[in-house]
């Protein structure tokens, strides 16, 4: 496994293999690695014929007042388990290496990126869009790997992706969990033994809407409730929403096609995500979106 902290040498390195036609697949992700981002690693290791992990803690998705110069890192940690996966080339670059003095050109996404997280962390999205873009065009990967847990990012990135003819496969993969159904996230490191019990509520609450579900409850309204029920274990819950899965728009009435039921929250002071989707097309729905 090589790392290296430069554009130029990252595209040094990926030359040759471009040129021996190999499959490139790119992992973006903010570091503090754990079962979830080494998930993605896996299916690119799996699909492509090298595995390329970017990590970087992209200040411009962060807002003013959120959590970027506490955000937990360790990259010695990281590379030891990027090299364990089976990873070929880590990208670690400063933020000087990513945002040189004078720039100024950003990716603004459309509509995808108004609800849910974007409604409360205003600029977060085009943040998001503007490096993942920076990191495909460095990369040029012919697939990158991204989690479900983050529902609205994997949208915003695969309309970026369509709208802006980036030529490559925007892959989504299932949300890892710890063995008490908490989502791994690498925020879970901020949370104080009795606030990691308590964030339990969240995939408790999810995971009685999908057994309702399965029972043929196709109703918005209680399934909302049977999430919403254990959510009060929570500080304060930003939002509880069902939306198309596609569009995002907020589903109300009857589920007749795909939709995410999606929540974000704080626990303490830390802002926790999770959300599970739920296809009334698909016998195994809750299966294969237990994620
Ligand atoms: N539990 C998980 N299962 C699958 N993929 C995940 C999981 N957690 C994060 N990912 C994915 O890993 C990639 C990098 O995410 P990131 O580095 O922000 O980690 P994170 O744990 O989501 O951090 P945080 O929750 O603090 O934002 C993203 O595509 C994200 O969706
Ligand atoms: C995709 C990403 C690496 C862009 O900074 C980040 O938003 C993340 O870790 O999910
Ligand atoms: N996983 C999304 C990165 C963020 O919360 O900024």
């Amino acid at each position: 496994m090589e790392t290296v902290t430069t554009v130029a040498a990252l595209r040094e390195r990926l030359a040759a293999s471009r040129r021996a036609g190999k499959r490139i697949g790119l992992v973006p992700t903010m570091g503090y690695l754990h079962e979830g981002h080494l998930s993605l690693v896996r299916e690119s290791v799996a699909e492509c014929d090298v595995t390329v992990v970017s990590i970087f803690v992209n200040p411009t998705q962060f807002g003013a007042n959120e959590d970027l110069s506490s955000y937990p890192r360790d990259p010695d940690r990281d590379l030891d388990l990027c090299r364990e996966a089976g990873v070929d080339l880590v990208f670690m670059p400063d933020v000087g290496e990513i945002y040189p003095e004078g720039f100024q050109t950003y990716v603004e996404p459309g509509p995808l990126a108004e609800p849910l997280c974007g409604a409360f962390r205003p600029g977060h999205f085009r943040g998001v869009a503007t490096v993942v873009a920076k990191l495909f065009n460095m990369v040029q990967p012919d697939k990158a790997f991204f989690g479900r847990k983050d529902f609205q990012q994997v949208a915003v990135v695969r309309r970026m992706a369509r709208d802006l003819d980036m030529p490559l496969e925007v892959v989504t993969v299932d949300t890892v969990r710890e063995q008490d159904g908490v989502a791994m996230s690498s925020r879970n490191a901020y949370l104080a033994a009795d606030e990691r019990e308590r964030a339990r509520c969240i995939s408790r609450g999810l995971f009685a809407a999908r057994a309702a579900f399965e029972k043929g409850e196709r109703r918005a309204g209680p399934l909302l409730e049977l999430v919403r029920a254990p959510l009060s274990a929570m500080d304060s819950v930003q939002y509880l929403e069902i939306v198309d899965a596609g569009t995002l728009e907020a589903v109300a009435g009857d589920i007749d096609r795909p939709v995410a039921i999606c929540v974000a929250g704080y626990i303490g002071k830390t802002r926790l995500i999770d959300n599970i989707v739920l296809d009334p097309a698909s016998a195994e729905n809750a299966v294969s979106t237990a994620a």
